[in-house]
């Protein structure tokens, strides 16, 4: 039996990936949380013709307990989105309180949760949730991830475009670092199978990887960032940890996750110097079962790459970690 949450469940990215768990055939339970409207998209959803049995629930009448009890995997998609002109750090200040206060109810009522985090800025909300969790005596660092998956998604798509290749399922390109502008690092040298860019196109593929979500919340124009291509990212993520626990073998996808504390992480995170950092993780029963570390094969540009995003990340993590001791969760 597999009971999946959504934390955030009526928003943009909230809706769709609810209906992607609620038509999975690997999910059991589905439960949805959010301020405002869960309960309308869980009747609504309980209306479709799949197994997994749907309940949605507001803050009031211990909300959030009914809906994290039991939960197996908890998908965090809560929180502002971005407009034209903002940075993801500018979505801070009002999504890091929010993070800190839902996985803190995730501490005290299903501390063994693979917890998936959305919610802008994930540089700085993954740090937050790990401090909450390790406030709480239950950080588990092999269950908490933070979602990089849609720079993955992109990096298939956008190097099948420049290759001609029909299908971008079938490019893998290992994205590492964080998840907003020059943190994000396409390891293009890396892609398997192996991919020729034309030179006049590669520095304008690299930076499109690492701005696409900002051609996003161009386009939309005032009405939000990724919303769907999200839901897609993050319902992969979660199908990914769901099957690696249902005792699938070799699952790799790429993810941000608090290196000293998963198998294989401790010696990548002295080589880049941060805690926090997306890399390839292979993932088992109890999350991730190895951090892989692919840095020793990587060519000069992306060496430069690296140096960039590791100097960024710095910043988004301390600023995540100060704020989670300075200001302690409400609940
Ligand atoms: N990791 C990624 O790759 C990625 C990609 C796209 C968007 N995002 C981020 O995901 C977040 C959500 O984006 P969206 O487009 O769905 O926004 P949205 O505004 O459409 O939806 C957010 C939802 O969160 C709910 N919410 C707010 N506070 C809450 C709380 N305390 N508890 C529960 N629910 C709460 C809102 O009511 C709303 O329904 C943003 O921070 C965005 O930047 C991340
Ligand atoms: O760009 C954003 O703010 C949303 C998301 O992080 C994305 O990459 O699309």
């Amino acid at each position: 039996m597999v009971k999946a949450v959504v934390l955030g469940a009526a928003g943009g990215i909230g809706q769709p990936l609810s209906l992607l768990l609620k038509v999975s055939p690997l999910v059991d339970e589905l439960a949805l949380y959010d301020v405002v409207n869960s309960p309308g998209v869980a009747a609504d959803l309980s209306h479709i013709s799949s197994p997994a049995k749907v309940t949605g629930y507001l803050p009031k009448d211990d909300g959030l307990k009914n809906t994290l009890e039991g939960a197996d995997v908890v998908v965090i998609p809560a929180g502002i989105p971005r407009k034209p002109g903002m940075t993801r750090d500018d979505l801070f200040k009002i999504n890091a309180g929010i993070v800190r206060d839902l996985v803190t109810g995730v501490a005290k009522y299903c501390p063994k949760a693979f917890v998936l985090i959305i919610s802008n800025p994930v540089n700085s909300t993954v740090p937050i949730a790990a401090e909450i969790l390790k406030a709480n005596n239950v950080f588990d660092p092999s269950r908490l991830f933070g979602v990089t998956t849609l720079d993955v998604v992109r990096a298939s798509t956008f190097v099948a475009e420049i290759t001609g290749v029909e299908d971008s399922r079938t490019i893998v390109v290992p994205v590492v670092g964080g998840h907003s502008g020059d943190t994000i690092v396409p390891l293009l040298s890396l892609a398997k199978p192996s991919v020729s860019i034309p030179a006049d196109k590669l520095d304008g593929l690299v930076n499109r990887i690492q701005f696409g979500g900002d051609e996003v919340v161009k386009a939309k124009d005032g009405a939000g960032s990724a919303t769907l291509s999200m839901a897609f990212a993050g319902f992969r993520f979660a199908e990914a940890v769901i099957k690696a626990v249902r005792g699938e073998k070799g699952i790799v996808e790429p993810s941000y996750v608090y290196l000293p504390g998963v198998p294989g992480g401790e010696e990548i995170a002295k080589a880049v110097g941060v805690d926090f950092f997306a890399v390839p993780v292979e993932l088992g029963p109890n999350g991730v079962a190895k951090a892989t570390n692919p840095f020793g094969l990587i060519n000069e540009a992306e060496k430069k790459l690296l140096e960039v995003a590791i100097k960024g990340l710095k910043t988004n993590i301390d600023k995540g970690v100060e704020f989670a001791s300075a200001e302690p969760a409400k609940l």
